[in-house]
């Protein structure tokens, strides 16, 4: 893994040509079919940067994630961090580097285990201070993300939703990593909470110089903190851009479409329906052409032949795949 001094030029976060595929039936007689969950994803996150990565549910942002945290192992392509292949890297250097806050501060706190000891147990694993030294940088870390120092001593069960993202947080900057993968990490809060957590990992992301990859469905959240946008379909980025291009003049119509449902007055009610008609479709068996096609508005016979690739707008710093944006 890379020293933490690497130039300010090299991206935090590089994924290049980076695909998932799941076998799907397989057994001794059958072959099973493939499902391409992520295929040639390819985005740098310049460091200090927020990339929001949005798209319906199904579409791969979660197995994107855990190719990141190295849970899951690509099919092909590569992630850089900091300039170096994270492939072959050990989990401890991992660690350091990048951590997750998770969707879900309920499911994904210990609740047998008190505060200070689930946010101190990263610090534990990877043998790092003695438990003197621990403990001073959990109430340290605890201070960090505006939880009281009481909160050490409690269980998760007597922290509210809120508090317990909070935990989630100080368990993910603990190990004062680069870049934190946060995947829908305010989905499961309550809308007037949501805010309050979004300016909190605003202002660790400034003091901690942090890159953050935002996954979400909901572009309203992704809007209030993004520097850059990309948007994935059925496990392909099909517009990036800077975050005026994506919210202020949008190319790709599934982007268009997307922002469309943000517009609709129902937040916090989980993935919108979009207002395409038919259901994303089976990525075992993902259209010809263009994947959108069967939804898209403007398709034509082009778009059912053959996929557009992503290509640069030209002098615009934006990459867009469709045949007619
Ligand atoms: N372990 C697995 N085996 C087989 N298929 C999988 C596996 N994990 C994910 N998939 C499939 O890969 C596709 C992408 O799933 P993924 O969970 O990454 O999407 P997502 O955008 O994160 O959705 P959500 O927002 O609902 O979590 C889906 O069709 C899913 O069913």
């Amino acid at each position: 893994m890379a020293p933490r001094t690497a130039r300010a030029s090299t991206p935090a976060l590089e994924l290049c040509g980076l695909s998932k595929t799941f076998t799907l039936g397989a057994g001794l007689f059958k072959r099973g079919r493939t499902l391409g969950a992520v295929s040639d994803v390819s985005l740098r996150i310049p460091r200090g940067q927020v990339m929001g990565l949005v798209g319906e549910s199904g579409c791969g942002k979660s197995t994107l994630a855990k190719m990141l945290l190295g849970l899951t192992t690509p099919s092909d392509g590569d992630v850089l961090v900091d300039g170096k292949p994270l492939r072959g890297a050990n989990q401890k250097a991992l660690a350091r580097h990048i951590q997750p806050i998770f969707q879900d501060p309920y499911s994904s706190l210990n609740p047998r285990k008190r505060i200070a000891q689930i946010v101190g147990l990263p610090l534990q694993v990877h043998g790092i201070g003695t438990s003197r030294e621990r403990a001073a940088r959990v109430a340290e870390t605890l201070d960090v993300v505006g939880l009281p120092r009481r909160a050490a001593d409690q269980f998760p069960g007597q922290l509210s939703g809120g508090q317990r993202q909070r935990v989630a947080i100080a368990r993910a900057l603990i190990m004062r990593p680069d870049i934190v993968i946060c995947d829908e990490p305010t989905s499961a809060l309550d809308v007037s909470v949501q805010a309050q957590i979004l300016n909190l990992l605003l202002d660790l992301k400034a003091e901690f110089g942090l890159t953050y990859l935002f996954i979400s469905h909901d572009l309203a959240v992704v809007e209030h903190l993004v520097d850059r946008v990309a948007v994935m379909y059925l496990g392909r980025i099909v517009e990036e851009g800077t975050r005026e291009q994506i919210f202020g003049s949008p190319r790709h119509p599934y982007t268009r479409a997307l922002l469309d449902s943000a517009l609709t007055p129902e937040p916090g009610l989980g993935v919108p329906d979009i207002g395409l008609g038919d259901a994303m479709p089976d990525p075992s068996d993902p259209p010809s052409g263009c994947a959108f096609h069967p939804r898209c508005p403007k398709a034509q016979a082009l778009c059912r032949q053959t996929r557009p690739r992503l290509e640069d707008i030209q002098g615009d710093n934006a990459r867009v795949a469709c045949h007619f944006a």
